[in-house]
């Protein structure tokens, strides 16, 4: 049978999906594959043109008497393209999408946009001045031109958009500062070859013991051309970032090149500089503002060896360096490293098969690592490195566990337990900042008795019901239903009910409370403005307000050193999201909100409210024991057959047409090759949100101890789906072990 190549000619242009098809000679049948780059004929003179194979097929797209022939294989080392466009074939394989899906996600676009001026901030005045200057702005309590002043004695040149959005400093700020000759905001040629005056030697630390062990055993497997993926396990303050550094600057010094992955709530002005100061402009950040343009021409300098370390989010993975020597992924267990849209990868997955097929290694940090990363830590498959230390020794915050069934029973009906309360009014007194956390996450809609505590749960998934408006208990997995109680079935209470509780509930009661506090609130209405975020935490930092209260928003990264009190409202909500991965999520959630507290000089604490004080999610995160969290929740993947003891593929389906899609998947799961042994299938089933803007949705999930076993059901579907018209009429997504709750 003849063989087809889908040949792209200009991977930078903006229609990646303007592909050629060309018949591949028998003799090069077996080396065809996606990215290798092709010698064709091309147009009426069939002058010949390089390209690269993006897919293969044994369908003509059309008369095969006119499909010309591949002239040549390029000869030669692999370029970037080359391997770009495999891995998105291999994305395309492993998460189920099309071709062109998966270079779109992989390659940067091109468009014509005229990328923004980089604008920088430069110190004008000599050192001894800006320090006395610095002084006086602290006595006048100008906070927001102190921490900048600080900021620029530190590195007397920084970026004008760190400034404003990592530093939360306004525009306005700068502007004064501008016109009082303290600083000077100049534009981005300066920037691009900056005369660097600050002296780096000087904020390099030296590493200790533990930093050090972990630092000489990777540099060791390097220098022998070992590579592989390393699980940093250390607490939060135990220096992780200073062992990324150390590593990347081995890898650099041989000529490599290294990618920095961090979530990008977590990509703080301070981290940032902290790369600055260390490996100069050889570094480039990137983030989700940045314009396709701009993105377009960070990638061109990475793939031309202007800069050696990309820090960025998820996508920064794709950064072009030829020579790619080490992919860092901090806080590798934030769901944010998965892709929500298709392909719906995970990025510590497709870093691992990048570095494989480059030659790099993987090196995976956190306080809090995945349960799925442990896992394989500790079967092996991962190195396993522990930081146990703070490195600036400054204690953990002591942590309360507030029972909320018993303020119920010693009459406190407020969302604030008499303890919280008591350290609020403490802290206002001393003048230092609170911080009230409510880990909403997504869609909860979970029931539970506010008497003893009871969850109504799946009979059969062990993961919580959900209320839907139709006023019965669902389960987002099977589609099982019961009608909504009226009283606890485990104490008979009436109190049973939807745990109802937003921010702004919270704001309004604080200030009835404390009239005379200073509230700023943060969520997805105060934050729906453009920098709206950015006003938020700049106001909070320059301690405009005594109280903080938000959604996870506000627990990531952000290092505000008056915060000495940290409250979680209700660790519930995050404990049944109705998914299996509520009780991981919320152990992290837990960490990181404590974290928060204690900063500064003056030790925290955190006091965190919960009807479940029982629960091993919140018994381990209070006492900061992931290992303990680990083992428990390792047994109840294990027993429920959930990821990583199994892999889990949720089917997506909607469509605008309800009677249809119902057809349709009832079709599509008799299509399931159930003769497969160890398969289960579940549903179709209603998601969290079974309908948005009138487009209905259905999920299927199937569950199997081997992942391939799962593509090769998702292969069929597609085929399956392909001939069968009305599953045209069907949108059809894959996810695979998903973690986006419903
Ligand atoms: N060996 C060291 N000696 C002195 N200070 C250090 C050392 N290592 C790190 N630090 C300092 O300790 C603080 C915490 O370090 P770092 O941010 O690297 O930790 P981390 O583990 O990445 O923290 P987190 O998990 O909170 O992000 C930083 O201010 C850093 O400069
Ligand atoms: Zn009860
Ligand atoms: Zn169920």
């Amino acid at each position: 049978m003849a063989v087809y190549a889908d040949v792209i000619v200009d991977i930078t242009n903006e229609k990646l999906d303007r592909t050629f098809q060309y018949q591949v000679p028998e003799e090069m049948e077996l080396k065809i594959v996606p990215g290798v780059e092709v010698e064709i004929p091309f147009g009426r003179g069939d002058r010949l043109i390089r390209g690269y194979v993006v897919e293969t097929t044994d369908r003509p797209a059309y008369d095969p008497a006119k499909i010309k022939k591949i002239k040549r294989i390029v000869p030669g080392r692999v370029p970037i393209e080359s391997r770009l466009i495999a891995l998105a074939a291999w994305m395309r394989e492993r998460y189920g999408s099309t071709m062109i899906q998966a270079l779109k996600t992989v390659i940067p676009i091109k468009k014509e946009v005229r990328a923004k001026q980089k604008r920088l901030i430069r110190l004008d005045l000599p050192v001894d001045r800006a320090r006395t200057y610095l002084e006086e702005l602290n006595r006048k309590h100008c906070t927001a031109r102190a921490r900048l002043v600080q900021a620029l004695l530190n590195e007397p040149e920084l970026d004008y958009e760190l400034v404003t959005k990592k530093l939360h400093i306004t525009p306005a700020v700068i502007k004064t500062l501008e016109e009082q000759g303290v600083l000077s905001v100049q534009a981005e040629q300066l920037y691009r070859n900056p005369v660097r005056p600050s002296d780096r030697q000087k904020t390099q630390v030296v590493l200790n013991d533990q930093q050090q062990s972990v630092v000489d055993q990777v540099v060791k497997d390097w220098e022998q051309g070992l590579r592989r993926t390393y699980l940093v396990h250390g607490v939060t303050g135990s220096g992780k970032t200073e062992v990324y550094m150390e590593i990347i600057a081995r890898v650099v010094a041989d000529g490599r090149q290294a990618i920095v992955l961090i979530p990008e709530i977590a990509l703080t002005f301070q981290t940032v500089l902290r790369f600055y100061q260390r490996f100069g402009d050889r570094i480039s950040i990137m983030n989700s503002r940045l314009s396709a343009g701009e993105r377009y021409d960070q990638f061109e300098r990475a793939k031309n060896k202007e800069i050696s370390v990309m820090i960025g989010p998820r996508s920064a993975l794709f950064t072009p360096f030829p020579n790619l020597g080490v992919v860092i992924i901090d806080e590798e267990h934030e769901l944010t490293y998965k892709s929500e849209n298709v392909p719906r990868y995970h990025a510590r997955e497709v870093a691992i098969h990048r570095a494989l097929t480059e030659g790099a290694m993987v090196v995976l940090g956190s306080a809090t690592p995945s349960v799925d990363s442990y896992y394989k830590a500790l079967r092996g498959e991962f190195g396993l490195f522990r930081l146990t230390d703070r490195a600036k020794k400054n204690a953990l915050p002591h942590v309360y566990v507030e029972d909320l069934r018993e303020e119920l029973r010693s009459g406190n009906r407020s969302i604030f337990s008499a303890r919280l309360q008591e350290l609020i009014q403490d802290r206002l007194q001393k003048k230092e900042q609170v911080m009230l956390f409510l880990n909403r996450r997504g869609y909860a809609g979970f029931v539970s008795c506010r008497s003893c505590g009871h969850v109504m749960k799946c009979p059969h998934c062990d993961v919580s019901l959900s209320m839907h408006n139709h006023g019965r208990l669902v389960c987002h997995y099977c589609g099982y239903e019961e009608p909504t109680v009226k009283k606890c079935p485990e104490c008979g209470s009436p109190y049973i009910g939807g745990f109802r509780a937003g921010t702004q509930q919270i704001e309004e009661l604080l200030k009835k409370q404390y009239p005379q506090a200073g509230v700023l609130r943060m969520d997805a209405d105060t934050t729906r403005n453009k920098d709206g975020h950015e006003k938020i935490l700049a106001a909070f930092a320059n301690r405009e307000a005594d109280i903080l209260i938000g959604t996870q928003m506000i627990v990531k990264g952000h290092d505000f050193p008056a915060v000495t009190l940290v409250g979680v409202i209700a660790a519930d909500l995050s404990l049944y999201t109705g998914d299996y991965l509520s009780s991981e999520r919320t152990f992290q959630l837990l960490t990181q909100a404590a974290g928060r507290a204690g900063r500064g000089d003056v030790p925290g604490e955190v006091v965190i409210q919960t009807y479940q004080p029982e629960h091993y999610a919140v018994v381990t995160a209070a006492a900061q024991n992931y290992e303990e969290f680990y083992q428990q929740e390792i047994l109840y993947r294990t027993i429920s057959g959930y990821p990583p003891a199994a892999h889990l593929l949720a089917v997506l389906l909607s469509g605008a047409d309800q009677e249809e899609l119902d057809r349709a998947s009832g079709l599509l799961i008799r299509q399931v090759p159930r003769e497969l042994e160890g398969l289960t299938v579940i549903g179709p089933a209603e998601p969290a949100v079974a309908r948005i803007n009138d487009i209905y949705k259905k999920v299927i999930y199937l569950k199997h101890k081997k992942y391939d076993t799962l593509t090769e059901v998702k292969d069929h579907l597609e085929r399956y789906a392909m001939e069968q018209p009305l599953l045209e009429k069907i949108n059809m997504q894959f996810d695979f072990n998903p973690m986006h709750a419903g």
